[in-house]
C-alpha cells in the first residue's frame, strides 16, 4: 500500500515541526541559564557557518553617533532603488522635489532583491530589529534598527569586498547627488546663504551652434567622470570656463544648463562684496564639491586691466628700495580691503588643491579684451566659449522651443537676415514669444523678420553715418593741410622779403 503526500500535507507537517522547534527554543530561553544559552548560540552559529558557503555583511542605518544616518546605508538604499522597483513586491515611496524624478522608491522591510556584478550574483535583503525602549525620547523613533544585508558566495569574497562595494557606494552617491534638491548660494560679504536652485534651462533648450554645444557637453562629461584621471596626473579636479559675448547671448543661461546637466550646486560669487583676499579664500574653502563657482561680469567686479602690472611694479620697487620708509598704516589698510588680481589668481589655482572633490569655476564677461591675459590663460580658464549673436541653427532651437516649429516657409528669409543682422538670442526669443493664445507661429516669425530688417537698416545707417563722419574728418584734415601749406608759403614769402 502506497501513501501519497500532497503539498498541503507536507506544508502542514513542516508547520508543526517548526512550531515544535519554536516551542523547544522558547523553553530553552526560559529555563536554561544565560551562560548555557550563550554557549548553545555560539556553537550552533559556528556549526552552521562551517557548512554554510555564503558570507553576509550587514549595513546598519544608524552607526556611531546615535542619530546620524549612515552614509553607506543611504548610498545602498539609493543604489538599490532601481533594482527594487523592478524586483521587490513591497516598496516604500518618498516624495523628492525634483523635476526629473518625483518619487524615490526603496524596498520595504524584509524584502530581498538580487544584483549581478561582473557575472557574480549577490543578494540584498532589507530588515529591521525592534528594540524595546525604556525611555522617552524627542528624537525620531530610532528603536527600529533598519539594515541591509548583503549575501554572496565566499569564493567571490575579494571581488565583492573590493570592486563591487566600491561600485555600489560610488554609484549610490552619484545618483543621490543627481536626485537631491540643488542649491544656489550667494555671498553676503564672507557668508554664503542659499535658496533652492530650480532654473529650468538645459542644453536642449540652449540656443547655440550644435557642434559647439556638443563639444561643451562632451567636455563636461569627461570632466565629471575624471576623478581617477585627475588623481593619476596629480592635478586638482577642477576646470575653468570663460564665457564671453555680448549681453543677452545666454551666458547665465548656459551656467544654469551646466548645473542642471551635471547636477551641481551653484555658488554665485559677488566679488565686490568680498572685503579682501583672506575673505575670498574663506569663501572658497566653504564651497562643497560638485559645484560651480561663478563670477559674473568679471571685468566689472575689479580693475583687471593693468592692475597686476601695477601690483608687480609696486612689489619690485619696494624690493629695490629697502631704505624706503614703511607706508602709513591707513594706506596698508586701504590696500588690504580689496581683492587683488593676484588674490584672484590664487583663488583660481593655488587653493584648489586644498579642497577635495570636483569644482567648476566659471567667469563671464562682455569684454574679453579687457581681461588680464594671466587670468584667462589655459590651465586657469581651460575652456573659452564665445556666446555669439544668434545664428540660424540657434534660431531653429528657439523656434522649436517657443513655437514647436521644425520648419516653415519663412525660415529661408530668416536665415538670410540672420547672416546680415546682429541680433542676440534674447531678442530673437522675445520676438518668438507667442502673443496670442493659441500661438500663431507665422505672426511670430513675421514679427522677427520685421525686427531683423529694422536691425539691419539701423546697422546700415550707422555704417553710412560713420563713413560720412570719416570722410568729413578726412576732408577737414586735408583742408587743414592745405591751410598749413598756405601759411608756410606766406611765411616763406615774408621771410624772403626781409
Ligand atoms: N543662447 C540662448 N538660448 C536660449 N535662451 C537664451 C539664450 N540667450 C539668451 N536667452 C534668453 O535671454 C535671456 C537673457 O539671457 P542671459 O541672461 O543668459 O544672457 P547673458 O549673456 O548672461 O546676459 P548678460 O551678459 O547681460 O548677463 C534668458 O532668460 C533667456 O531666456
Amino acid at each position: 500500500m502506497t501513501t501519497k503526500f500532497t503539498t498541503g500535507d507536507i506544508l502542514a507537517q513542516l508547520g508543526s515541526v517548526l512550531a515544535s522547534l519554536m516551542f523547544v527554543w522558547a523553553i530553552i530561553q526560559q529555563y536554561f541559564p544565560y551562560n548555557l544559552r550563550n554557549f548553545i548560540d555560539k556553537y550552533s552559529q559556528r556549526f552552521l557557518t562551517f557548512f554554510y558557503p555564503y558570507i553576509q555583511i550587514t549595513f546598519n542605518e544608524f552607526t556611531g553617533e546615535r542619530f546620524k544616518r549612515s552614509d553607506a546605508y543611504s548610498a545602498i538604499e539609493t543604489y538599490l532603488s532601481k533594482t527594487s522597483s523592478m524586483q521587490a513586491k513591497r516598496l516604500k515611496a518618498d516624495v523628492i522635489k525634483n523635476n526629473t524624478q518625483p518619487l524615490s522608491l526603496s524596498m520595504d522591510d524584509h524584502e530581498e532583491v538580487s544584483d549581478v556584478f561582473n557575472g557574480v550574483k549577490v543578494y540584498w535583503a532589507s530588515g529591521k530589529n525592534i528594540m524595546k525602549s525604556q525611555t522617552f525620547s524627542f528624537y525620531p523613533n530610532t528603536d527600529e534598527k533598519r539594515y541591509y544585508k548583503l549575501t554572496f558566495h565566499k569564493r567571490h569574497r575579494e571581488a565583492i569586498l573590493g570592486e563591487y562595494l566600491t561600485h555600489v557606494l560610488k554609484e549610490g552617491r552619484e545618483i543621490k547627488v543627481k536626485n537631491r534638491l540643488r542649491k544656489l548660494y550667494t555671498n553676503n560679504g564672507a557668508q554664503w546663504s542659499h535658496v533652492v536652485f530650480e532654473h529650468p534651462a538645459s542644453f536642449q533648450t540652449l540656443a547655440m551652434d550644435p557642434v559647439k554645444k556638443q563639444e561643451i557637453i562632451d567636455d563636461l562629461t569627461t570632466f565629471s567622470n575624471g576623478e581617477e584621471f585627475y588623481n593619476r596626473i596629480g592635478r586638482a579636479w577642477k576646470r575653468g570656463y570663460l564665457l564671453y559675448g555680448p549681453p543677452g547671448t545666454g551666458k547665465s543661461t548656459m551656467i544654469a544648463a551646466m548645473a542642471n546637466f551635471l547636477g551641481y550646486d551653484i555658488y554665485d560669487l559677488e566679488l565686490t562684496a568680498v572685503k579682501d583676499n583672506t575673505e575670498l579664500r574663506r569663501l572658497l574653502i566653504e564651497t562643497t564639491s560638485k559645484s560651480i563657482i561663478v563670477i559674473e561680469d568679471i571685468d566689472c567686479s575689479m580693475d583687471l586691466t593693468g592692475q597686476r602690472k601695477k601690483e608687480v611694479k609696486e612689489e619690485e620697487e619696494e624690493e629695490k628700495d629697502n631704505s624706503k620708509p614703511m607706508k602709513p598704516p591707513e594706506n596698508n589698510e586701504a590696500k588690504a580691503s580689496k581683492v587683488t588680481l593676484s588674490g584672484l589668481l590664487n583663488f583660481v589655482d593655488g587653493l584648489w588643491s586644498a579642497c577635495g572633490g570636483d569644482r567648476l569655476i566659471v567667469f563671464t564677461t562682455n569684454h574679453v579684451e579687457k581681461l588680464d591675459p594671466a587670468l584667462i590663460r589655459r590651465g586657469r580658464m581651460d575652456k573659452h566659449v564665445e556666446l555669439a549673436y544668434c545664428g540660424f541653427e540657434a534660431f531653429r532651437v528657439l523656434a522649436r522651443n517657443y513655437l514647436y516649429l521644425e520648419s516653415h516657409d519663412l525660415f529661408e528669409e530668416i536665415r538670410r537676415l540672420l547672416a546680415e543682422a546682429e541680433m542676440t538670442p534674447a531678442d530673437v526669443a522675445e520676438n518668438l514669444m507667442p502673443k496670442t493664445s493659441p500661438a500663431d507661429p507665422e505672426s511670430c516669425l513675421r514679427s522677427l523678420i520685421g525686427a531683423l530688417e529694422k536691425v539691419k537698416e539701423e546697422a546700415n545707417l550707422k555704417k553710412m553715418k560713420m563713413k560720412m563722419e570719416e570722410e568729413e574728418a578726412g576732408r577737414k584734415k586735408d583742408l587743414a593741410g592745405v591751410k598749413n601749406e598756405e601759411i608756410k608759403v606766406v611765411e616763406n614769402g615774408s621771410n624772403g622779403s626781409v
